[in-house]
C-alpha cells in the first residue's frame, strides 16, 4: 500500500479499530473520470481525483446527492469503466482485472432478473455462472433463500414479487459466490421498515463474518445505523471522510442517561452543572425512534391479533 497516496487524511483514519493498514480491500489513487461525447470532447467531470481506502471487515458508506459521482466510482471499482486518470486497486489488483470479480458481490440500484424464473431457479442460474457444483448450488441456494427471508416464496416467479422481495432476491444473488467484498447500491430501496431492519441486520452480519461492504445510499438514517466510515462526495469531489461516530459526535455537549431519578435529584444535578459553569439545555425523557415504535407495534400485532393501541377517545379526537 502506498501510504503517501492517502491525500485525504482526516486524522481519524488510524483510529479504525477493526482493521489495519495492511488489509486494504479497495484503494483509489487520484482516481478521476471525465465523460466525453462522441467527438471526444469533455462533457462532464464526474469524478475529481479521489483517494480513499476501504479496509477489510468494515462497512464503508459512499454518500452524496444525485449526480455527485457515486455510481461512477462504483463502476470504476468494478472495472466497468476506465478511469480518465489515476487507478483503482481491488484486492491489490487493478480494477480492470476480471479475475478479482469472482470475490465481489454487487447489488445494483435496479436488479435485472429474469421475471419468469422463481427465486430458487434464479439463484441456481447465478451459481452456475460461478461454476458451483450441483451439490454446492443446492446448499448455497437454500441457505441464501432462508437468509434473505424468502423461504415461503421460493417457488413463486419473480414477476409476482413485491419491490421488497425483489430487493431480497437481488441481495441473495449478490452473495451467491460467497464474496469477500459486497457492493450494495441503495440496498433498502422499496423495503418496508421491517425489511429495512432485516437488511441492516444482514449487512451487519456480513461484516461480522469478516466481509467488507461498500454501501451507497440516500437513506442517511440507515447509513448512520450500519456504516463504520463514510465518504461524502459533492459534484464529483470528496468533501468528507471519516468514522461515523467521530463525524457525528457533538463535542461540546455532555449527555448522561440515568434511570430512577427523583425531581429533587434532577434539580440537584442542575445546580451542580451551574456551579461548574455549565448550562442545562434541557432535562427530559429521551424519545424512541419511529423505527422502534413501528417495529414494536407490528410485533405486538403479530403476537396479539385484534389488539389495538389507539383508544376510542383518541380516534374521536383525531376526527375533530
Ligand atoms: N454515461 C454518462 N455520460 C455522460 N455523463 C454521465 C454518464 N454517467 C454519469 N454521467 C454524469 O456524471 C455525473 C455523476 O453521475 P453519477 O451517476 O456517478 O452520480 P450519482 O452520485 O451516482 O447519482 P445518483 O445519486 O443520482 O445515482 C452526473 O453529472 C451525470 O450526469
Amino acid at each position: 500500500m502506498d501510504i503517501d497516496s492517502t491525500a485525504v487524511a482526516d486524522g481519524t483514519e488510524d483510529s479504525n479499530a477493526k482493521s489495519d493498514s495492511s488489509s486494504v480491500v479497495i484503494e483509489t489513487r487520484s482516481l478521476s473520470k471525465v465523460y466525453r461525447d462522441f467527438w471526444g470532447r469533455k462533457k462532464v467531470q464526474a469524478l475529481k481525483p479521489l483517494d480513499i481506502e476501504v479496509k477489510q471487515g468494515e462497512i464503508f458508506g459512499l454518500l452524496g446527492p444525485n449526480g455527485s459521482g457515486k455510481s461512477t466510482t462504483i463502476k470504476l471499482i468494478l472495472g466497468l469503466l476506465f478511469p480518465t486518470s489515476g487507478r483503482v486497486l481491488v484486492f491489490d489488483q487493478d480494477a480492470t482485472e476480471t479475475k478479482k470479480n469472482e470475490r465481489i458481490g454487487y447489488l445494483p440500484e435496479e436488479s435485472y432478473l429474469y421475471k419468469f424464473l422463481n427465486a430458487e431457479e434464479t439463484l441456481d442460474f447465478y451459481g452456475r455462472l460461478f461454476d458451483l457444483s450441483a451439490a454446492e448450488r443446492a446448499a448455497r441456494v437454500d441457505e441464501l433463500i432462508k437468509m434473505v427471508g424468502l423461504d415461503k416464496a421460493r417457488h413463486r416467479q419473480l414477476r409476482e414479487y413485491s419491490k421488497g422481495m425483489t430487493r431480497r432476491v437481488g441481495l441473495a444473488q449478490a452473495l451467491v459466490n460467497d464474496p469477500d467484498l459486497i457492493m450494495l447500491d441503495e440496498p433498502t430501496t422499496g423495503l418496508d421498515p421491517i425489511g429495512t431492519r432485516e437488511m441492516k441486520d444482514l449487512i451487519l452480519r456480513l461484516r461480522d463474518e469478516g466481509k467488507t461492504v461498500l454501501l451507497c445510499s440516500h437513506q442517511l438514517a440507515d447509513v448512520q445505523d450500519v456504516c463504520d466510515r463514510v465518504a461524502i462526495l459533492h459534484q464529483g469531489e470528496l468533501k468528507e471522510l471519516g468514522r461515523v461516530d467521530e463525524l457525528l459526535k457533538v463535542k461540546d455537549v455532555t449527555e448522561i442517561h440515568a434511570r430512577g431519578l427523583s425531581d429533587a435529584a434532577k434539580k440537584e444535578i442542575q445546580e451542580v452543572i451551574q456551579r461548574n459553569g455549565g448550562t442545562t439545555d434541557y432535562i427530559d425523557n429521551p424519545t424512541a425512534t419511529m423505527e422502534e415504535l413501528f417495529l414494536q407495534i407490528v410485533r405486538e400485532s403479530d403476537e396479539r391479533p385484534g389488539m389495538r393501541r389507539v383508544s376510542e377517545r383518541e380516534l374521536q379526537e383525531g376526527d375533530k
